[in-house]
């Protein structure tokens, strides 16, 4: 098996320092999808993740119920948002981001299923897919071919069943996601402990990480973090990778602090920044 393992050499050759000339407008511009009544939070999560991860600008595209609650809670955040009160049922947005992440929160009523397909009809922006539109697209397999080449999908083990189908033993697991990614030219993020990224042939073992991730919306971080990354103008491959690894490091920097279960997904955000600086220590 082709594996390379993720440590902090690997992430240097990959990580690219900001350039001290630089400004919000070439910064990447992040667009989030998602959210549905009682799952906002979701959204807010990967918003907030992106903007921490760098990203110049972020807008979230979230049901009429969404919008106040999105821009109170980060106020950095612009918001769009659908016709329909409670979920999401025409995707129509006005600017011209340079990554989106759709998914977390976003359900799978049947009008949201509806607006998904006419979107990846359309959709010519790179992309990360999780959570309810991984969900949505295993129930209407045939809507894959409508992905671009090496658009980012980020099941955790559960979605990748519902993707594949059930697996009798890992290396059947991994010959399955291997295929699939090959199939259908996708990077997977086969989140797990530890989490691999696979791109076809290659698999990428990622290094950091622990049990304190275990707490919910913790994948929804993650997802903001890979679409902020891809929006900056990292390839593909590089984001999840770089993405997956700084999510790990900032559990393992904050678990002196809070120890294993205190641990929330807002702490992974709270600690992205000095994840990077690790890197940058470590460049020096
Ligand atoms: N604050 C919020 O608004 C939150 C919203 N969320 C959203 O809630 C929706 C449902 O997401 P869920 O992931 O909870 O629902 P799913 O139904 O996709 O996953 C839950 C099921 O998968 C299993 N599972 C999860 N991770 C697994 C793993 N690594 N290995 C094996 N089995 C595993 C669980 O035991 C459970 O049976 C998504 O749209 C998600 O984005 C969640 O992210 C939680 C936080
Ligand atoms: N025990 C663990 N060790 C390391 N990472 C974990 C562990 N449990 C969960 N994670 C990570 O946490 C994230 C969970 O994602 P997900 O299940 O999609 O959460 P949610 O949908 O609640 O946001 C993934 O990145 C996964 O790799
Ligand atoms: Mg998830």
């Amino acid at each position: 098996m082709n594996t390379i393992y993720i440590n902090q050499k690997e992430i240097l050759k990959r990580y690219k320092d900001i350039d001290k000339n630089t400004h919000k407008g070439i910064q990447g511009h992040a667009l989030f999808i998602g959210g549905s009544y009682g799952k906002i939070g979701s959204v807010c999560l990967s918003s907030k993740a992106a903007l921490k991860t760098g990203c110049g600008l972020v807008t979230t595209f979230v049901p009429k119920c969404g919008y106040e609650i999105v821009q109170m809670s980060i106020p950095e955040v612009m918001v769009l948002t659908d016709v329909q009160e409670n979920f999401i049922s025409k995707i129509k947005v006005d600017i011209v981001p340079q990554a989106i992440g759709i998914g977390p929160g976003m359900g799978q009523e049947q009008s949201t299923q509806k607006a998904f397909h006419e979107f990846l009809k359309i959709n010519k922006t790179p992309l990360v897919i999780d959570a309810d539109a991984l969900n949505i697209l295993s129930q209407n397999k045939s809507w894959l071919s409508l992905l671009a080449p090496k658009t980012i999908i980020t099941p955790h083990l559960k979605e990748l069943e519902r993707l594949l189908g059930k697996w009798s033993s890992e290396e059947e697991k991994f010959e399955k996601t291997k295929a699939f990614s090959k199939q259908y030219n996708l990077i997977v993020v086969m989140k797990g402990v530890p989490t691999h990224t696979i791109d076809g042939e290659t698999i990428y073992e990622n290094t950091t990480g622990n049990a304190a991730l275990a707490t919910a919306g913790s994948g929804d971080v993650l997802t903001g973090m890979i679409t902020s990354l891809l929006a900056q103008s990292y390839e593909p491959v590089n984001a999840a990778i770089l993405g997956v690894y700084l999510h790990g490091l900032t559990a393992d920097i904050a678990l002196p602090e809070t120890g294993y279960q205190s641990f929330i997904a807002s702490d992974i955000i709270e600690n992205i920044g000095k994840a990077y600086l690790t890197l940058q220590n470590a460049q020096k």
